[in-house]
């Protein structure tokens, strides 16, 4: 999109939000306030950065290893946006692989579920998108995803239940056919 386009969507969407304001019962006119249209533009340019990015290139510089041993990254706290109503879902992600000789750099499984949850989201495609991206590009044995978060559209509006937690698990190779894996990898993140 030119630069003169992109101006042109801005001024729309500050509109837009300057109506939803005045919709929600805001009143015009308070210069406190004049700016935050423009705000939530760029906060929601924060929240979305993923979108900007291809999270499996994080995972591409690998290291050669010997090890057969699960590799356990746990408690990857993130905040992305549920796309029903954007309304923040946050919690922590736990990823775990099997190499298959070789494995990637420790921070990079945090930059990958950073990629992703950093957009509009569903906790199952977010959990489902970290599982794949290590599939694809490190080849391991298995993986496994699993991820707890609190959804704000669930806990401060609609049914208004505070303490609901939603937890997804999605796994691949011999995460999904062995089940003593499986329980171990339950046990390391409890
Ligand atoms: N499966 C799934 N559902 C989600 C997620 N985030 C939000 N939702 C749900 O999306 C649903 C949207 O339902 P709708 O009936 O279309 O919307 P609504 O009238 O705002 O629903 P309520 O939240 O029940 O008031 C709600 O049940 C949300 O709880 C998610 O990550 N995964
Ligand atoms: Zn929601």
């Amino acid at each position: 999109m030119e630069l003169e386009q992109k101006l042109t969507k801005v001024y729309e969407i500050e509109h837009s939000l300057q109506t939803l304001m005045t919709l929600c019962g805001q009143q015009d006119g308070i210069p406190d306030l004049n700016e935050t249209p423009f705000r939530v533009i760029k906060a929601f340019l924060e929240y979305t950065v993923g979108y900007r990015e291809n999270p499996t290139e994080h995972l591409e510089k690998t290291f050669d290893i010997s090890q057969n041993d699960p590799i356990i990254v746990k408690d990857i706290e993130f905040y992305s946006m549920c796309e029903h109503h954007f309304a923040p879902f946050f919690g922590v992600a736990h990823v775990s692989y099997i190499p298959d000789k070789k494995v990637t750099g420790l921070s990079k499984i945090a930059r990958v579920v950073e990629g992703y949850a950093r957009r509009f989201q569903v906790q199952e495609r977010l959990t489902n998108q970290i599982a794949d991206a290590v599939q694809s590009v490190l080849k391991p044995k298995g993986v496994i995803v699993a991820i707890e978060a609190k959804h704000l559209c669930v806990s401060s509006r609609g049914v208004k239940k505070e303490e609901a937690k939603t937890f997804t698990v999605v796994s691949h190779g011999v995460y999904s056919d062995n089940p003593q894996l499986r329980s171990e990898f339950m046990m390391a993140i409890k």
